[in-house]
């Protein structure tokens, strides 16, 4: 027998995920802990810098890509995912790495054109911008509307200029990435570690938004995972509206969100609230502590801090589909994980040597 979280005891781990094994008191390992990997989930990964919250996402980005009918996308800020695409121990895992993301420019609604651009709908350049988004499929099209117009000189050239400022970040094409592309066995990882916030936002939003039209639209049937790391840099942009959407929306159509951050103060209640998983790694700064115990399930009988693990790669598991809390040890990834800080000692070349040496 053995437990999946998400789905509780089960004789066969079918269409479920090896995460690890439960951790004793002691440190030792027990049984090995699956996540299950068939309906879908929004989770929630947290941990101080360096504690372990990357791996454990490539942790579970590889047992989604060796699980059928679902399809992974990384959306990988830091760009330490692409070493995911490496030889693997044991099952190969199928990789797909988009280093240049582009998307098409009409994914984004008026209101999030402006927003993008930090113009206010009110303004003179701002209203441009949303007529032009309105009417307009491309950016290049976008531009063609605004210099059409009779509207003040003025305006016309601050929309403008915002709009150049949109095409030299390189991500707006309308062959960018679209649902089909992104609906594969393989692993996604959508590198987007060369942008700024804002394209990196518009990428992301574009990403979520086409995943959940596409499930509620029918046109693919493997069920989306979206895999953010860094998760808190999208809540402070205009993906919040398409993340927002997914976590609360999501269920139904099948798309599931799993979020790797560092600081769970900073991304919304709602993704707190409203996910079904989460798995907490070191954390100590209060506010991300107080952040996670106004969201603690009632059915915790002592605050989640006290629990809180104390090594990298160590973590709690809070299940609320069966209302239980697991401590456990995260599995050792089967590629290598790209997220490990730099050495200074490795730059200049100095062996690193046991203490007692
Ligand atoms: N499950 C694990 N088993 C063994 N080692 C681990 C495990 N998880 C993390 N580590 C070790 O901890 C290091 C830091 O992990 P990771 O890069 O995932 O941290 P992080 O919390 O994502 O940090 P950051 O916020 O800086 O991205 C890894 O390079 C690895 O050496």
């Amino acid at each position: 027998m053995s437990f999946v979280i998400g789905r509780g005891s089960d004789a066969e781990p079918i269409q479920a995920g090896h995460l690890g094994r439960y951790r004793a008191l002691d440190g030792s390992e027990g049984a090995k802990l699956y996540v299950d990997l068939d309906g879908p989930h929004a989770m929630l990964i947290v941990g101080k810098r360096g504690y372990g919250k990357s791996f454990t996402l490539g942790v579970v980005a590889e047992e989604l890509a060796r699980a059928p009918g679902v399809a992974p996308v990384i959306v990988d800020p830091m760009g330490g995912f692409s070493t995911i695409a490496e030889p693997a121990d044991g099952e190969a895992v199928p990789v797909d790495v988009v280093d240049r993301p582009a998307v098409a420019a009409d994914v984004l609604d008026p209101r999030s054109w402006c927003s993008l651009l930090g113009l206010s709908p009110e303004s003179g350049a701002g209203g441009l911008v949303w007529q032009a988004a309105q009417e307009a499929e491309t950016l290049e099209a976008m531009c063609e509307r605004v210099e059409e117009t009779d509207a003040p000189m003025t305006d016309r050239r601050a929309a403008t200029n915002h709009l150049a400022l949109a095409e030299s970040w390189g991500v707006f094409d309308p062959a960018g990435l679209d649902a089909s592309d992104l609906a594969s066995t393989a692993i996604t990882v959508v590198d987007v570690s060369g942008l700024d916030a804002a394209p990196m936002n518009a990428v992301c939003r574009a990403i979520a938004e086409a995943l959940y039209r596409a499930r509620v639209d029918e046109t693919i049937d493997r069920l989306p995972w979206l895999m953010i790391d860094e998760a808190h840099t999208f809540f402070d942009g205009i993906a919040d509206a398409a993340l927002h959407t997914i976590l609360t929306r999501g269920r139904a159509p099948g798309v599931s969100l799993v979020l790797a951050t560092q600081r769970p103060s900073a991304v919304t209640d709602t993704a707190i609230s409203q996910s079904d998983v989460l798995i907490s790694h070191r954390l100590t700064a209060e506010a991300d502590l107080e952040a996670l115990a106004a969201a603690q399930p009632t059915y915790m009988d002592e605050s989640l801090d006290e629990r809180l693990p104390t090594e990298p790669g160590q973590v709690v598991v809070v299940d609320d589909a069966t209302e239980t809390i697991h401590a456990a040890q995260i599995r050792h990834r089967d590629t290598p994980h790209g997220g490990a800080s730099p050495s200074a000692r490795e730059v200049v070349g100095i062996e690193t040597r046991a203490a007692d040496d």
